[in-house]
C-alpha cells in the first residue's frame, strides 16, 4: 500500500491543469502498455476540472473506456446526473465512441464478469463530510465485500438513491486520484490525510492495495495540513 503523493497548486485552475496533464500521461502509458485505458469518473467538482481540461489533449480517445465511480439514480436530463455533463462536456467534444462509455445503468445492473475489475485510474472527489463515491461516513456500505457496484437508497447527501463502486473495487485500481479545492475542504483534507482517525473516514479508506494514490489540492484545501509539501 503506497503512501499518498500530494500535489498542491495555488488555484483550482492550476489544479485542473495539473490533474488533466497527469490523467493524459497515465492514459497514454496505459494505452502503450495494455492497449486501452480504463478510467472511472466521479461527479461533483471533478466534472468541471476534467471537462474543462481534457478536450484538446493529445491522446487516442478511441482507446479510452469510461466508467463512473458513482451515479445518482435520476433521469439523464436531471441536473443531478453525473453521466450527462461528461457526455456533453467531454465525450461528444472528443468524438468518443458511445460504445466505449459505460454509464451505471439506472436499472442497477452490475458490471459483467466474475472477478474484481482493475481500473487503470479512478478519479475521485471528497465531500466536506469525508465521503467519496457514494460511500458515506458510518454507512454499512463501507463494509461491502462481495458486490463491486452497489445501490444506496439513504444517501445523506441528496439525491438519496444512488449507485456506487465499493471499496474492494476502488482499492483494486492501479491509480486512485483525488482532486479537492477550496478552504471548505481544508478540515477534511487534514483529517483524511493526517488524522489517523478510527474508524477511518471513507476517503481515508481509499488505499489501493497494489496501486498509487494521488491527491491534487489547491492552497485553500491544503491550508490546514500540518506537514506542508
Ligand atoms: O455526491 C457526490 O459528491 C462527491 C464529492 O463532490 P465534490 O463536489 O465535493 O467534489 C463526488 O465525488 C461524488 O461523485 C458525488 O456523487
Amino acid at each position: 500500500m503506497a503512501a499518498p503523493i500530494i500535489s498542491v497548486s495555488e488555484t483550482d485552475k492550476l489544479v485542473a491543469e495539473k490533474l488533466c496533464s497527469f490523467v493524459v500521461e497515465k492514459a497514454n502509458k496505459a494505452i502503450e502498455q495494455r492497449g486501452i485505458f480504463t478510467v472511472g469518473f466521479s461527479g461533483g467538482s471533478l466534472v468541471k476540472y476534467l471537462c474543462g481540461g481534457l478536450p484538446g489533449r493529445s491522446t487516442d480517445w478511441s482507446k479510452w473506456r469510461v466508467f463512473f465511480c458513482d451515479e445518482r439514480h435520476v433521469q439523464y436530463d436531471s441536473a443531478d446526473c453525473t453521466y450527462t455533463p461528461y457526455k456533453e462536456g467531454l465525450v461528444d467534444k472528443v468524438n468518443m465512441n458511445p460504445d466505449n462509455i459505460f454509464p451505471i445503468d439506472p436499472s442497477l445492473k452490475v458490471f459483467p464478469g466474475d472477478g474484481l475489475p482493475q481500473f487503470d485510474m479512478l478519479l475521485l472527489g471528497m465531500g466536506p463530510d469525508g465521503h467519496t463515491c457514494s460511500l458515506f461516513p458510518g454507512h454499512p456500505l463501507l463494509e461491502e465485500k462481495e458486490k463491486i457496484v452497489a445501490p444506496i437508497s439513504d444517501s445523506p447527501k441528496p439525491p438519496p438513491a444512488r449507485v456506487t463502486m465499493t471499496l474492494p473495487v476502488v482499492n483494486n485500481c492501479r491509480c486512485a486520484v483525488f482532486a479537492s479545492c477550496g478552504e471548505g475542504k481544508a478540515d477534511m483534507v487534514q483529517r483524511v490525510l493526517e488524522g489517523g482517525e478510527s474508524p477511518p473516514l471513507p476517503a481515508a479508506r481509499v488505499r489501493p492495495i497494489d496501486g498509487e494514490l494521488h491527491w491534487f489540492l489547491d492552497a485553500g484545501a491544503a491550508s490546514k495540513l500540518k506537514h506542508k509539501m
